[in-house]
């Protein structure tokens, strides 16, 4: 277990070529859940490189520990990776795939046995055991896969990469608790690549958000979503996105033209494009009054809630409702928002309001 830093960190894939990983510096707590998110070729997978030693970054060090692993290759870094198709030894049985690193390391088969039947049981796999690797379905592959890489107890980190695409959607979910459950009991460092928020949300105490090579934002769930850092983050994060309308300037209030939204200027507010985002949980409809009118144009389920698309203008403002909610297509609502719920963007970047 290792506290990761990632020293002045940046990675280009050649000399004068644009960074696929932009400069960055950030420090992962030991025993820590840590998720990469960010939509394809955002720098995920280089960023997992750097750390397992797959890849050496152009610029920066990775420390584990304080010690400097930069030159170091992935054998000799004390990690366990999993990966998105499942990686198996197929002549062996399912114990044999779990056992093999202790035997690599040279464990004696009573260490080898206990551990190996402690994370068997641990993911489910204890009947499974004797039968050959081979014979299992692609779901119980990645469960064998992910059991090699926790069967040993002094690894660094487990860094996995979208290891649960093979998946079914049940067992993933049994799969993200269980590993929760396993990073609570053994506080090993956990990194988890995934391009999936609700993934990343559950699994995750701290998320690394990432767009075009860049670390835009690194916070809890809630500081994603409470305060998104750009809007790039607002969309990415909560579902249905957060709401952005254009606003203006007028004399010392920023205000979205038509509506009552407002927000007192800051004392230093920065030239550029001006925008007041919220979130569809923190409006509220009524029949009329509120901040703004507008049409219901659309209105459709997200989970136990019912999500409401107003027309307002060119622009389409979604309320969260939980349950179902009286609006009816076509009618004209009224939607509020409490003042301190509304973040001002400059330049697709949040102002701090704190
Ligand atoms: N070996 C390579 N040589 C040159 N460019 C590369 C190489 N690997 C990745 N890239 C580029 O670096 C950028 C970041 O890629 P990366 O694979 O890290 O993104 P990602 O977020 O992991 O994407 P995905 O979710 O699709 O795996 C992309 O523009 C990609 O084309």
């Amino acid at each position: 277990m290792a506290e990761i830093i990632l020293e002045n960190l940046a990675h280009a894939y050649a000399p004068g070529a644009p960074y696929a990983l932009k400069p960055l510096h950030m420090t992962w707590r030991n025993g820590g859940t840590y998720a990469l998110l960010g939509p394809s070729g955002c720098g995920k997978s280089t960023m997992l490189n750097i750390i397992s030693g797959l890849l050496c970054p152009s610029e920066g060090r990775v420390l584990f520990d304080g010690q400097d692993v930069t030159a170091l290759d992935t054998g000799k870094r004390n990690i366990a990776q999993v990966f998105q198709v499942p990686v198996i030894y197929k002549s062996m049985t399912v114990g044999e795939n779990l056992g093999f690193p202790l035997v690599c390391r040279g464990a004696s088969p009573q260490k080898i046995k206990a551990r190996v039947e402690t994370v068997a049981e641990r993911l489910g796999l204890t009947q499974w055991l004797k039968r050959p690797a081979n014979a299992l379905t692609a779901d119980m592959k990645q469960l064998v896969s992910l059991g090699r890489g926790l069967v040993r107890e002094d690894v660094a980190a487990i860094l996995l990469d979208e290891p649960l695409t093979v998946i079914d959607p049940q067992l993933k979910f049994d799969l993200r608790r269980i590993l929760k459950e396993i990073n609570e009991e053994f506080r090993v460092t956990m990194v988890l690549v995934t391009h999936d928020q609700t993934e990343a949300l559950t699994f995750a105490e701290e998320i690394v958000v990432m767009n075009h090579g860049e670390v835009v934002q690194m916070g809890s769930p809630t500081e994603l979503f409470e305060r998104p850092a750009t809007e790039h983050v607002g969309w990415f994060i909560g579902s249905p996105a957060m709401n952005f309308l254009p606003a203006v300037r007028d004399s010392d209030r920023i205000v979205v033209p038509g509506t009552a939204l407002s927000v007192t200027v800051p004392a230093a507010l920065p030239d550029g494009e001006l925008k007041i985002g919220f979130r569809p949980e923190h409006a509220t409809l009524a029949p009329s009054g509120g901040d703004l009118e507008g049409t219901v144009g659309r209105i459709w389920f997200e989970g136990m809630d019912e999500v409401v698309g107003i027309d307002q203008g060119a622009h389409r403002v979604k309320v969260r409702v939980s349950g179902t909610s009286p609006a009816r297509m076509g009618a004209t609502v009224a939607v509020s928002v409490p003042g301190d719920r509304l973040c001002v963007f400059v330049d697709g970047k949040r102002l701090p309001s704190d």
